[in-house]
C-alpha cells in the first residue's frame, strides 16, 4: 500500500491571482492507495460528510483515469472542503504522486501538476496549478501555464478560517472581467514585491506584497467579517493579510513572534460578527509526502 500526505495550500497570496500558491506545513490530507480493477473512494476525516465518493465528482477520480491507475483509495480529510486552503487539490496531488508510485508510471513531480490540475478542474470548473503545485513541489510556487517555478521560502503564516463554506467555483463569478491599467501596474508592483520577499525570506515584503486591488476585494465582499478580521490581524503584527484562494480561508503574514497574537486577534475579529473560526499557526512548508507499507 502506498500512502502519501498532501499539505494544505495557499493560493493567490493576494496579487497572483491563478499564478502563485504556497504549500502550509499543516494541515494536510492524508490518502492511501492500493491497486484494483476499478476505482472506488471512501472518504473519512474533516468535512467528508460533503464530499462525493463517486470517482466522477471527486478530484480523485480524474487523477485515476488520467494515470489509467484504477485503485482502491481512501482519503482521509485534513483539509476542510469549501475552505481556501486547496482541499480538493491536496487530495488529487496525493493521488497523483500516489498512483503514479502504485502502477510505476514514472512520471517526476513536475509532470504530475498538470494531472493533478485536471482533477481540480471536475470541481472548479477550470484548471488552475496553483493549489496542486505547492502541494506536489512545497514552498511558494509560481504557475504560468504548463511552467512552474519554486522558490524553498520560510515564512510564517496565519491561516484562518471561518465556518463559512465558499465554493471556488461560485468564488470565480465574482472575479472582475477586466481590469484599468492603473489597476494592472499597481499588482505587477506588488506580485514582483512579493516574489521578492519569497526570495529573501522577508515577511514585511511578503505581506506588503500580497495587496491586491483586483480580485479580493470582489471576493472580500462574500466573507462576513473579512475587513474587522484584516484590520485585527494588522493591528497584531501582520505584515500583510489577503483572501486565501477563493476563501472563506483568511492569510496573514507575519514574524514568527507575533503569530500567536495574530491568530488569537482573527478568531476574535470573526467571532465579533457571530462567525466561529479556527487559525491555523503555520508557515511554507514542503510538497506531499509518500511511504510504501
Ligand atoms: N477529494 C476532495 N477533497 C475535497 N473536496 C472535494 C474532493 N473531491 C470533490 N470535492 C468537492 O470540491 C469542492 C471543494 O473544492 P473547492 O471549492 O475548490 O474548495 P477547496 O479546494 O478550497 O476546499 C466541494 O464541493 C467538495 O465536495
Ligand atoms: N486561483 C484559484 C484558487 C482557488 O483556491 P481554493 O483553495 O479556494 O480552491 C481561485 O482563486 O479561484
Amino acid at each position: 500500500m502506498i500512502t502519501v500526505r498532501a499539505p494544505a495550500t495557499s493560493a493567490n497570496l493576494g496579487s497572483g491571482f491563478d499564478v502563485f500558491g504556497a504549500a502550509l506545513d499543516r494541515p494536510a490530507d492524508v490518502i492511501r492507495v492500493e491497486k484494483a480493477d476499478r476505482t472506488t473512494i471512501d472518504v473519512t476525516g474533516y468535512g467528508s460528510e460533503f464530499i462525493p465518493e463517486d470517482p466522477a465528482n471527486n478530484t480523485v477520480g480524474a487523477v485515476a483515469e488520467a494515470l489509467d491507475a484504477p485503485a482502491h483509495i481512501r482519503i482521509d480529510k485534513g483539509i476542510r472542503p469549501s475552505s481556501g486552503l486547496g482541499s480538493s487539490g491536496a487530495s488529487a496531488a496525493a493521488a497523483a504522486l500516489a498512483l503514479n508510485e502504485l502502477y510505476d508510471r514514472g512520471l517526476t513531480r513536475t509532470e504530475l501538476v498538470p494531472i493533478a490540475g485536471k482533477g481540480e478542474a471536475t470541481v472548479s470548473g477550470e484548471v488552475h496549478l496553483d493549489n496542486v503545485a505547492p502541494a506536489l513541489l512545497g514552498g511558494f510556487t509560481v504557475a504560468t501555464g504548463r511552467d512552474v517555478t519554486t522558490v524553498d521560502a520560510d515564512i510564517p503564516l496565519v491561516a484562518c478560517l471561518p465556518e463559512i463554506a465558499i465554493s471556488t467555483r461560485d468564488a470565480r463569478d465574482v472575479v472582475p472581467a477586466g481590469a484599468t491599467m492603473e489597476q494592472l501596474v499597481y499588482t505587477i508592483g506588488r506580485a514582483a514585491t512579493l516574489t521578492t520577499g519569497m526570495c529573501r525570506d522577508d515577511p514585511r515584503l511578503v505581506g506588503k506584497g500580497m495587496h491586491d486591488r483586483l480580485v479580493t476585494p470582489a471576493r472580500a465582499d462574500l466573507i462576513s467579517g473579512y475587513d474587522e478580521v484584516r484590520e485585527a490581524a494588522l493591528a497584531a503584527g501582520a505584515t500583510g493579510v489577503t483572501v486565501s484562494g477563493a476563501g472563506p480561508g483568511v492569510l496573514a503574514a507575519c514574524y514568527p513572534e507575533d503569530r500567536r497574537d495574530i491568530a488569537a486577534a482573527m478568531v476574535e475579529g470573526f467571532g465579533a460578527v457571530g462567525v466561529d473560526a479556527r487559525a491555523y499557526q503555520t508557515r511554507i512548508g514542503g510538497g506531499a509526502t509518500l511511504s510504501r507499507d
